[in-house]
């Protein structure tokens, strides 16, 4: 497997991957579309012997009438019933033109079916990765844009490339072989003079797949800058700030690098295919007038000037699209690589061979000696951190922006694994266990939490699919979470659309197709809140509910709604709560402050207040911002 980031997918590749990349093309289209592949393969054989056929009936028509009776070489049959070879003719001209259609219908079928296997096979094996690290790393997205792209095109070109260059070589094949009968110098001038274009065409797909490796970064900054001037949210700022100018000419300096890359290859293509475009020419020519001249002499018939004609322009032409398919292959197996190598991305965490089951929490997940970094070469965002949560206790995360909290959390949930230390769940190391099942035991409503342009029913139900059916859950989940109220009050409930961008498809609303449920809602940025919270609560049998600023969002009343809601429904599960306002964690049985990585001090409110460090000073601060400068962190606590 190729290291992620290292770019030899796209300048190494011997002629065994070739073929291996090659076969699993077919292996795909044969898994897509066994009947359609069988099918077009035969047309294939028929349409490359084809040219031949008729260069070969013409000459003998030629022939037979220029001698007006039997002609040498044409059998004898024929030369009794020449309107035969007629007949001949016109069939081969229908067989063509129907084969070339059948072939379109076939071919475009096959591409649906490649497009979808390998489309499949690329998001699942990204959604297989289990971890957040490679999600960040440039180098990895770079090539999963250039798997993209290879995956949405690149099979369809190998096997149309594979069949053209087949049918192509059928025709050079059956052509020289009329060719080799009337004239062997001639036809070893003819191949020879194709040659060229063969390995020039070779090296300019070589560089042309370094080039898109090299403009890569660019097309996703330039991307980058689109999505920004598209997006609702992004719109409302640079609308304000008058940004709209300057994202427009950051992503045209980006195209303009993208487009300068690729004119200068495109230049180097033109000047290259020039002369070897004459030497082509000179050879028809020079080989006609050879012919005409030996035609005079009476060493060739009419027939054999016509089927040189027909040969010579019919074996260019198949060697042109042989070396375009070929070259067109080349470059999409050279492409190919990085589907192959984003397909075959093995997990960003250590997978164990056989992971210990993850029982209900009894005892409570501890920390030990945690230290972690983003990077290698990156400052330590935790370090040594040692804590426990208790199962069926509340931990409250406390300290200012950049502290560390929110990592804390993604290392419990095992996004990212320590760099030194350990997490254990009830003292087992979590990165022995298998982590979807340690995942499905927690639930999260995470600090950055997603508003999905989904109906209402599954944006909740995101968070327990298989009781994605069970509207009484739902609602649950929802009164819970002190969403119920203005969900049941939209004019299609449960069911209402929350997009302003896509419309609502029929298959969601099948009885109902009206304006309203077609174009959908969305809400506001609280409400968006409590719908995360009650996708959080959708999940059974949760050991781990981690709630990262839960309420910052939301008016007084609901802040203090679903405080007390999710008090109640945290019991019979570890909590872990991170929160500014400090108010809402006072009641947490464990409070653990974390100043740049460290944790500074521990205990319940009242002991953190007695002690007057870090988090009696943030309360305090904090309270007087409520009762106007007047409390101290005594009277606060009283
Ligand atoms: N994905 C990331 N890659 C690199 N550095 C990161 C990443 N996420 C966070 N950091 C860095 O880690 C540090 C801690 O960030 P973290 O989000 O854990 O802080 P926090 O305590 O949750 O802050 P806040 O209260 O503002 O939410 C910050 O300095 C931040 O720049």
């Amino acid at each position: 497997m190729t290291a992620v980031g290292s770019p030899s997918s796209e300048d190494r590749m011997g002629p065994r991957t070739a073929s291996a990349r090659a076969l699993r093309s077919l292996g795909i289209a044969w898994r897509a579309a066994p009947w359609s592949l069988v099918l077009y393969s035969a047309l294939t054989v028929v349409g490359g012997l084809l040219p031949a056929g008729v260069a070969l009936v013409t000459k003998w028509l030629l022939d037979v009438l220029a001698a007006g009776g039997a002609a040498p070489g044409v059998p004898g049959p024929l030369v009794e019933a020449p309107l035969l070879l007629v007949v001949f003719l016109g069939v081969f001209t229908l067989v063509t033109s129907l084969s070339d259609h059948m072939s379109l219908y076939l071919s475009s079928r096959i591409r649906r079916g490649v497009s979808l296997l390998v489309q499949q096979r690329l998001y699942g094996a990204v959604d297989r990765i289990p971890g957040l690290r490679l999600f960040e790393e440039p180098a990895f997205l770079d090539r999963l844009r250039m798997a993209q792209t290879s995956a949405a095109t690149a099979p369809e070109e190998i096997l149309g490339s594979l069949f053209a260059s087949v049918r192509g070589v059928l025709t050079i094949t059956g052509l020289l072989g009329i060719l080799l009968g009337i004239s062997p110098a001639l036809t070893g001038v003819t191949v020879a003079a194709a040659l060229p274009m063969l390995f020039v065409q070779l090296v300019l797909n070589r560089d042309r797949a370094r080039m898109l490796w090299r403009i890569s970064p660019r097309m996703r900054r330039q991307m980058f800058y689109q999505t920004l001037m598209l997006n609702p949210a992004a719109i409302k700022e640079t609308r304000l700030f008058g940004a709209g100018g300057f994202l427009l000419g950051r992503m045209r300096g980006e195209l303009g690098r993208v487009n300068t890359a690729e004119e200068r290859l495109d230049r180097r293509v033109m000047l290259t295919h020039g002369p070897l475009a004459l030497l082509g020419a000179l050879v028809s020519v020079g080989g006609l007038v050879w012919m005409v001249a030996g035609a005079l002499r009476g060493e060739f018939t009419l027939g054999d000037v016509s089927a040189f004609i027909a040969a010579v322009g019919g074996v260019q032409g198949a060697m042109a699209e042989v070396v375009i398919s070929l070259t067109g292959a080349h470059q999409a197996l050279l492409l190919m690589g990085h589907y192959d190598d984003v397909v075959a991305t093995p997990s960003d965490l250590p997978v164990p061979s056989e992971p210990h089951p993850v029982a209900p929490l009894r005892e409570g997940i501890r920390l030990e000696d945690v230290w972690f970094r983003y990077t290698d070469d990156g400052p330590w965002v935790l370090r040594g951190v040692t804590l426990t949560v208790p199962a069926e206790g509340s931990l409250a995360l406390v300290g200012l922006n950049g502290a560390g909290k929110s990592t804390l959390v993604k290392l419990l949930c095992r996004m990212y694994d320590p760099t030194r230390g350990r997490v254990l769940w009830d003292g087992a190391d979590i990165r022995g266990m298998d982590v979807a099942e340690l995942r499905s035991r927690m639930s999260a409503v995470f600090q950055d939490f997603m508003s999905y342009d989904l109906p209402v029913r599954e944006n909740i139900a995101l968070g327990s699919l298989e009781d994605r059916g069970d509207t009484g859950r739902i609602r649950e989940a929802a009164r819970a979470a002190g969403a119920a109220g203005f969900v049941e009050e939209m004019p299609h409930g449960y069911d209402t659309m929350l997009s302003r961008t896509f419309h609502q498809s029929e298959e969601d609303f099948p009885e109902d197709g009206d304006e309203d449920t077609a174009t959908g809602t969305t809400l506001s940025g609280g409400q968006w809140q409590k719908l995360a919270i009650a996708r959080s609560l959708m999940r059974r049998g949760r050991d781990l509910l981690i709630v990262d600023e839960p309420t910052s969002g939301l008016d007084p009343e609901a802040e203090r709604e679903v405080q007390d809601r999710l008090r109640s429904l945290r019991e019979g599960a570890a909590t872990v709560m991170i929160s500014h306002r400090l108010g809402a964690v006072r009641g947490a049985d464990r409070i653990v402050v974390l100043q740049e990585g460290v944790v500074t001090e521990q205990g319940d409110h009242d002991e953190l207040m007695h002690r007057g460090g870090e988090y009696a000073r943030l309360f305090t601060l904090q309270a007087e911002g409520y009762t106007g400068g007047t409390s101290r962190a005594d009277g606060v606590t009283a």
